[in-house]
């Protein structure tokens, strides 16, 4: 065959890839291996047949990438494409990478927001995906199922709560198991540990600061090692080895689990290149956290139930999952479990010592409700305090911007009169509506927590607590929610009953706030160190659990 003829094939090859595949979702690894393979067969047939192999099969290579790209990008722009009506920059209708690429500098959410503010509610994010900021994108949730983004990247089979599932009914099943440990009397059981791990961490927070040099405390980091311990418990009872509060965190083990989450927040926008990236050596590191999950279910497994409390291990053990999925789900039950609430947490300490008024009124009414800062803390009390509540939704609002990708169903969806074709991947612009003065006046985006009382922030105040994403919506929405908020409410009572708190000296306050980035999980720029100082009547010494 001539040179030319080669490359005319190579571009009808290129041509008829396009069609056989568009639409549809391609396993990135092993489109890469078929490349490589046809590649390496190729250039071992023309070695027999071409002076030069190597360049003909290079230049046949490319003509056929050139043809697939140029068709790709041809049809992504063309007005025949589904969603050729919407607005968005040029790069984000051209490839999913840009999406990727804003996902990872952790300021997604403010990227599309300004984008939202010049385009308008429905902006194309990707060649096939919309961001939606209107409240009505809430609705979306009760009836899509979850994109590629979810997809396990080891595409092994597994089943796990959170991850893609083939069908709704497997994700369902796996729900069920899980939701007979959520119940009120299961958690209920289960706040005595909290109670316990709770009094540890203070005692922690004055061990370590009086340990530091400066005589301050990394107050996130110690918040990050309370959660995950707890959570050890929750999922393993007493097999949990984690002990971050007593030993840190000398491998990184919390580090390897966040990287791991925003690795598929921004690279599962591309799920191709994820599938690819995965057998990367340096994704290995990630899987610190999986293996030490693994060993404590396997120890796990071979153990009695404990008398105390039942953890969740033991619902799970009681349905007969399979030991590997075994291990997936209490990687998703401490990542899901620790990560939000600890940061959340430390965000609403944050925000508090910014704004001392508040900081003032919400220890006021946990003085008079526990006036003995070392007794124990009834959790009806906790769960109606209005202040508390309120400091935690206002820090939600702020601080949750999720993206959370959806699949239109068959047939399309219509919403707020424009039509959305099947396929579609649809997202609600979380933190545009959750900081949109139509949904939360005034001040939108101040921390306010009054808004959140039934008086409000005066008579025009507007709070659509339904806007409010923080915990998803439908089949998908957190199973933990009830959970994290007890956790929440111990944390941040126990912690201002117990001590006076300040931001360490020189801490920058506009700075920490502007170096936080979110890739569902949260990175801080800066770290947030504070003083303690013990109240009065606060005893470390004897705690009573
Ligand atoms: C402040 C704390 C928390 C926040 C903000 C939060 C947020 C969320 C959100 C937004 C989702 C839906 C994700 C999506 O659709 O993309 C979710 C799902 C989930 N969360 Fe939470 N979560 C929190 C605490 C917890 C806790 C304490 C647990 C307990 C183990 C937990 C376990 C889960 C699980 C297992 C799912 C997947 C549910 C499913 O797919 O059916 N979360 N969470």
């Amino acid at each position: 065959m001539e040179n030319e003829e080669l490359l005319s094939v190579a571009a009808l090859a290129g041509a008829a890839t396009c069609a056989t595949f568009r639409g549809h979702d391609i396993r990135g690894d092993y489109a890469a291996l078929a490349f490589i393979a046809t590649s390496l067969s190729l250039y071992s047939v023309l070695r027999a047949t071409l002076p030069s192999p190597l360049l003909a099969t290079l230049a046949v290579c490319s003509a056929y990438g050139f043809t697939v790209w140029l068709i790709t990008v041809a049809y992504r722009l063309s007005p025949w494409h589904p969603l050729a009506a919407y607005p968005g920059p040029y790069i984000a209708k051209i490839t999913g990478l840009w999406l990727s690429y804003i996902s990872f500098t952790g300021k997604r959410y403010q990227i599309l927001d300004d984008l939202h503010t010049r385009h308008g509610p429905f902006l194309r994010v990707g060649p096939g995906c919309l961001s939606i900021n209107s409240p009505t994108a809430t609705s979306l949730y009760l009836s899509t199922e979850k994109s590629e983004a979810y997809r396990l990247p080891k595409h092994n089979g597994a089943v796990a709560l959170f991850f893609k599932q083939d069908t709704s009914a497997i994700h369902r099943d796996r729900r069920r198991v899980w939701s007979e440990f959520f119940t009120r009397s299961s958690i209920a059981g289960l706040i005595p540990q909290l109670e316990r791990r709770t009094w540890e961490l203070v005692q922690c927070f004055e061990r370590r600061q009086e340990a530091s040099q400066d005589k301050t405390v990394n107050f996130p980091e110690t918040m990050y090692h309370w959660s995950h311990d707890f959570m050890g418990d929750m999922v393993f009872g007493g097999c949990s080895t984690f002990e971050l509060m007593k030993n840190g965190d000398p491998q990184g083990i919390i580090h390897t689990g966040k990287m791991a989450t925003a690795m598929m927040d921004s690279l599962g926008q591309t799920p191709w290149l994820l599938d690819i990236l995965w057998h990367m050596p340096f994704t290995k590191k990630m899987h610190l956290l999986d293996d030490h999950a693994a060993r404590m279910m396997k120890t796990r497994v071979k153990s009695k139930d404990l008398p105390e409390y039942r953890d969740l291990a033991s619902y799970w053990i009681a349905a007969g999952i399979p030991q590997h999925e075994l291990e997936t789900d209490a990687v998703v039950a401490i990542v899901g479990g620790s990560d939000n609430t600890s940061i959340t947490v430390s965000i609403a300490l944050y925000f508090l010592l910014s704004h001392r008024e508040y900081y003032d009124r919400l220890y006021a009414e946990l003085k008079q409700t526990f006036p003995d800062p070392m007794a124990s803390v009834n959790l009806d009390e906790l769960t109606t305090l209005p202040f508390l509540n309120a400091v935690i939704h206002e820090t939600l609002r702020l601080a949750s911007p999720y993206f959370n990708p959806r699949v239109v169903p068959k047939g399309g969806l219509f919403v707020d009169g424009q039509f959305i074709p099947e396929k579609t991947v649809v997202a609600l612009a979380a933190h545009s509506q959750q900081i949109s003065e139509a949904n939360f006046y005034p001040a939108p985006k101040h921390f306010h927590p009054e808004r959140w009382l039934p008086e409000g922030l005066g008579p025009d105040t507007v709070t659509n607590k339904a806007v409010l994403a923080s915990f998803s919506y439908g089949p998908h929405h957190c199973i933990g929610r009830v959970l994290a908020y007890h956790q929440m409410r111990f944390a941040l009572a126990r912690i201002l009953l117990a001590f006076d708190i300040e931001f360490a000296p020189g801490f920058d306050v506009a700075g920490f706030y502007d170096g936080i980035l979110n890739m569902r999980t949260m990175f801080l720029e800066q770290d947030l160190r504070v003083r303690v100082h013990k109240r009065e009547g606060i005893d470390l010494a004897k705690v009573p659990v």
